[in-house]
């Protein structure tokens, strides 16, 4: 199998080509591809393909196997992928994702290759039926108490496509990511796991997000967690509505827009590419 690894704030994922080449059991190539030592090494598989509705279509897989609805680093090297090897030729560009139909839009560097994209991922939904979790389906979860081992975090639930419980620290850097987690993924409020992001507000215009990711544990950056987080930080009243957030990749710059949708701009990167015997 012929494929590239990318990465978009240190989310990096193997992606495939499937324009050209058939992955026939994604689940399985993704578990396979993505492990670090025995593997090519990455966060999880990400399919370019074909779409009747759109430029270009996304199926995402994370390094447990699982399939997401949607990965923001991952959309913003799609595009750049389509872009810089020919498969679309406009600078804006529309994706289909398990997330709907996106627009994304490609600024190009003096070489003509892609180097920042701008999504927009759409309008946060907020309903816990939307998200989904247990509960009152038409309730919004903003800055509701969770019990976690014998520790109580205040949580904010948005879903970008893909689940998300955002929860706000004094330290991020010395927060215990790895140990709680996992227990909030896996917490039985949520019927289809979530991810989880730990935020650090620096100001009115800028936070610090670490994440641990559903199916993949902690990742250097998330961009559709990055989209919930500014959701999050304006609900509760916390930054305004256009903020940068520096990731342990890299940054990401969000906005959620008067039309109702998150607006995220960040890089990507062609890191190299190869072919695997599976
Ligand atoms: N890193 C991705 C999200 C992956 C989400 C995945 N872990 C899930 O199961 O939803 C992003 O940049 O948006």
């Amino acid at each position: 199998m012929k494929f590239t690894k990318m990465q978009g704030a240190g989310n990096d994922y193997v992606y495939v080509n499937c324009f050209e080449e058939a992955v026939h059991d994604p689940a399985a190539v993704a578990i396979k591809v993505s492990n670090r030592n025995f593997g090519i090494g990455s966060d999880g598989l990400i399919l370019i393909m074909p779409s009747e509705v759109a430029d270009v279509r996304m199926r995402m897989f994370n390094s447990d196997g699982s399939e997401s609805e949607m990965c923001g680093n991952g959309i913003r090297c799609v595009a750049k992928y389509a872009y810089d090897h020919g498969i679309v030729t406009k600078n804006e560009i529309t994706a289909e994702t398990g997330a709907g139909i996106l627009t994304l839009q490609l600024f190009t560097d003096a070489g003509c290759k892609v180097e920042k994209v701008r999504v927009n991922m759409g309008p946060p939904r907020l309903t816990r039926k939307e998200i989904p979790m247990l509960g009152e389906p038409e309730e919004r979860v903003v800055n509701v108490p969770l019990n976690v081992l014998h520790s109580s975090f205040n949580i904010t639930c948005a879903s970008m496509g893909n689940p998300h419980c955002v929860i706000f620290v004094d330290d991020v850097d010395t927060f215990q990511v790895e140990k709680y987690g996992p227990l909030i993924e896996n917490h039985e409020l949520f019927p289809r796991r979530t991810n989880v992001e730990f935020v650090q507000i620096v100001s009115r215009t800028e936070v610090r997000q670490r994440t641990w990711e559903r199916g993949a544990g902690e990742t250097l950056a998330c961009g559709t967690g990055s989209s919930a987080v500014t959701a999050a930080c304006v609900l509760n009243g916390l930054t305004e509505k256009r903020i940068l957030n520096h990731l342990t990749g890299g940054d990401l710059e969000m906005e959620w827009g008067e039309d109702g949708n998150i607006y995220m701009t960040g890089p990507a990167v062609e890191v190299f590419t190869g072919e695997i015997d599976l």
